[in-house]
């Protein structure tokens, strides 16, 4: 039986790593603060990630979380997807006390920041309140502080952007309580105790709760405290939660197809296709030259129609060394190089060499090439090898000198 609210005495939620959070600028968009005069303090919002499940239903060893896609592991793309977010202060992950040495070495690897790790629980339920309590200040030594908004958003979830969760944090701020949702797409139907169909729900009327979600702190932090050990135990949906102990109706906003869920094995595979379409979209061209003439020139146009709604830069050689970084963070993992003096290729060398000892994420860049003679000969025929490569990573390819 179900115990009623209030019986269950509160765990200890300590904040086990934690590193002081950059202090990121809001844009002016940014919600302000729940009944505060328009153009007053945007609210602090920091983000909740439950990542200590096991995949038992992904069927494989390593936790899905920890699964790698294009050499990465999932959870670091959910991170640098949230990351990007300048306002959102910090992120707290949720991890089992195994897997804590891996998140760290991840969160060192990958270049994660305002990131801190809390230990998961044996349910979500229970991870996600052990990483509101590291939030929450009435816990002793920790080094966070409450924000007025929180985010929850699954680790396996990767493909979040901006959009919604400034739309989640804003309807948060206004209702309490919001949350992303999708049309369903099978008919959710509920079968009696002898395995023969009792009713069918009306598809039009329901809709599937996806992530992310976002609660005033103080209102989801009450109702995890006030529910039931059942709730935590059995219970999948944190909004529910906020209507049952708080009373608080959440706003429901429509998001995108890819906030799905990576729960199954072919979700990992739908999960890279989609990131290599995303990474094929940004593509640089490195030349040893600036004639605007030159091949590499040429070169981008043909790519543009090889390659749909490709976003094509150019940059001189010389400026690629220290700027690696830059790169990345533009979303950029696809550079092709153009030497157009053919006899020199040492600054292409560097260039390889500064990719190859760069720490950062790189998810297979492919480095192309080429000689200016042989490609001006056959153009079209160089750009769609070009084209293969970007959208197909490789990874014996990747990094490859490739002569045409
Ligand atoms: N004790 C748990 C269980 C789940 N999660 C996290 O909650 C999210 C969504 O849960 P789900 O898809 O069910 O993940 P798993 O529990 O790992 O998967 P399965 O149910 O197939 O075992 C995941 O990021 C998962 O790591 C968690 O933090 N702590
Ligand atoms: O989308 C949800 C939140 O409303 C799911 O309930 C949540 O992701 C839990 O996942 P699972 O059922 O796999 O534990």
């Amino acid at each position: 039986m179900e115990p009623g609210p209030l019986s269950r005495p509160a765990e200890q939620g300590r904040c086990v790593s934690g590193s002081p959070s950059a202090g990121a600028a809001c844009p002016a968009s940014l919600p302000s603060t729940a009944g505060a005069e328009p153009g007053s303090r945007p609210a602090a919002v920091a983000a909740v990630l439950p990542a200590g499940g096991c995949g038992e239903r992904m069927g494989v060893r390593t936790p899905k979380q920890f699964c790698r896609v294009l050499e990465r592991p999932l959870i670091s793309y959910t991170l640098q997807a949230l990351e990007r977010v300048c306002w959102i202060k910090d992120i707290v992950v949720a991890v089992t006390r195994e897997n804590m040495e891996a998140m760290r070495n991840i969160i060192q690897r990958y270049g994660h920041k305002r990131i801190s790790l809390a230990e998961a629980g044996a349910t979500r339920h229970r991870s996600i309140f052990n990483g509101l309590k590291a939030l929450a200040e009435d816990q002793p030594d920790c080094k966070l502080t409450k924000p007025e908004v929180v985010i929850i958003h699954d680790a396996v979830r990767p493909f979040v952007d901006e959009d919604i969760l400034l739309r989640v944090v804003t309807a948060a701020n206004e209702h309490g309580a919001a949350g992303a949702i999708r049309p369903l797409v099978s008919t959710v139907i509920s079968p009696s105790a002898d395995g023969c169909l009792d009713h069918s729900l009306d598809r039009a009327k329901h809709r599937a709760s996806e992530m992310p979600q976002a609660f005033l702190f103080d209102v989801i932090y009450e109702a995890y405290q006030q529910c039931s050990d059942y709730d935590l135990e059995f219970g999948t949906e944190c909004l529910q939660l906020a209507l049952k102990y708080c009373h608080t109706k959440a706003k429901l906003l429509e998001g995108s197809p890819d906030l799905w869920k990576v729960t199954y094995k072919q979700d990992l595979y739908a999960a890279e296709s989609m990131i290599k379409e995303k990474i094929s979209q940004e593509i640089c061209v490195i030349e040893n030259t600036k004639d605007e003439e030159s091949v590499g020139y040429l070169l981008k146009e043909v790519l543009r129609n090889e390659l749909n709604f490709v976003n094509i830069t150019s940059t001189p050689l010389e400026h690629t060394g220290g700027n690696i970084q830059n790169f990345l963070i533009a979303q950029c993992y696809s550079f092709i190089c153009v030497n157009v003096v053919s006899s020199n290729f040492q600054e292409t060398q560097k260039f390889l060499g500064t990719l190859e000892e760069s720490s950062l994420p790189l998810l297979y860049p492919v480095v192309v090439v080429l000689d200016e003679q042989k490609l001006q000969e056959s153009l079209r025929q160089g750009a769609s090898i070009i084209g293969a490569l970007v959208k197909e990573r490789s990874s014996a390819l990747a990094g490859q000198l490739l002569v045409a």
